[in-house]
């Protein structure tokens, strides 16, 4: 079946307000478990099975749990195998939605102009956060996962009989080790810049800030005498980490104040951080325009006159 994909009309915060995930009753929700948690298997035990061409990912540029998933698609060769519409980093009142632009454009496997479409379609009653990533199946027409845990995950191992690349992310004798290191990146970095810009009050702000630099600290030690986070070989927690890397210099130091150090400032962090960024699958799904564009417009209460800065230059980080 063929569809004409629809664009939604332009972002109008005047009209919509910015994106605050509520639910029908008006409650701002707060991060909770994801609705949508489908597991993908090579073997289909799961009623998921890996195919290609089956499965069509959502994601936005802006978002680093987005990247993940995209920078495995790219470091597999499954780009050909798992389909992706990417949003508008411009997200009003209505949430994600689809718009032709630099980088991103329409849904042309469902021709949805909102993601909430998406949602709607896979359960009518569906009354909570609208997010990316999420996983569309072709087959049962419905949203399979949008479990940022574990979707890059499953997509770094399910799919290996169609991958063009041969790479395994996630080594058997490593993953407890992995898993336990994901926690410690998701709660101590990748959720730490938010919680420092987020924060209520300065006692709030202060304590995140110290325990997102200490963790940062740790990695930068931790990567005295190794290339990647796990030795010699590039596995999922390099990419997890990365999409923090990617978005600190440019909008968390000063979009949310995480702002001690850059990671400009910190040797080993730079020099990792570039190694990564010279891989084509990294570099390539790094949009630091819409990144800004996204963060620095979509938060008035951070950011009122939505001015996007046009620093910092980024040289000394992506450069030699
Ligand atoms: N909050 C998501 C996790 C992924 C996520 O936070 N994605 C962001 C973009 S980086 C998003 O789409 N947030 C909208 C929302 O959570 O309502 C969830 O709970 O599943």
């Amino acid at each position: 079946m063929t569809v004409s994909p629809r664009a939604a009309s332009p972002a109008d915060f005047d009209e919509f307000g910015p994106y605050l995930p509520k639910n029908r009753a008006g409650e701002v929700l707060q991060r909770t478990d994801p609705a949508f948690r489908g597991r993908i298997t090579a073997d289909g035990s799961s009623g998921y099975p890996a195919e290609p061409g089956r499965y069509h990912l959502y994601v936005a540029a802006p978002c680093p749990f987005s990247q993940r998933s995209t920078i495995v698609l790219h470091l597999k060769g499954l780009r050909d195998a798992v389909t992706i519409s990417v949003a508008d980093p411009l997200r009003d009142g209505r949430g994600w939605a689809f718009r032709e632009g630099q980088g991103h454009g329409l849904d042309e496997v469902n021709g949805f102009a909102f993601l909430s479409e998406a949602y709607q379609a896979t359960d009518p009653d569906y009354d909570s956060h609208v997010s990316v990533p999420a996983l569309w199946d072709r087959v049962t027409g419905r949203i399979v996962c949008n479990d940022y845990r574990t979707l890059s995950t499953d997509l770094a191992t399910a799919f290996d009989k169609f991958a063009t690349n041969e790479i395994d992310l996630y080594p058997e004798e490593s993953r407890a080790e992995i898993d336990e290191f994901h926690e410690f990146l998701f709660t101590r970095v990748h959720d730490g810049p938010y919680r420092c810009g987020f924060a209520r009050n300065q006692a709030e702000y202060e304590r995140e800030v110290s325990r997102l630099f200490e963790a940062l600290d740790q990695l930068e030690e931790r990567l005295a005498d190794r290339r990647y986070l796990f030795g010699d070989r590039l596995t999922e927690p390099d990419i997890r980490f990365y999409v923090t890397l990617a978005r600190f210099d440019a909008v968390y130091f000063t979009h949310f104040k995480a702002n001690l150090r850059r990671i400009a400032d910190y040797p080993r962090l730079r020099v990792y951080f570039r190694d990564l960024y010279r891989m084509p699958a990294f570099r390539e799904t790094t949009d630091f325009g819409q990144i800004k564009n996204h963060y620095f417009r979509t938060h008035p209460w951070l950011n009122p006159t939505g001015i996007v800065p046009a620093g910092p230059l980024l040289d000394s980080l992506v450069n030699d």
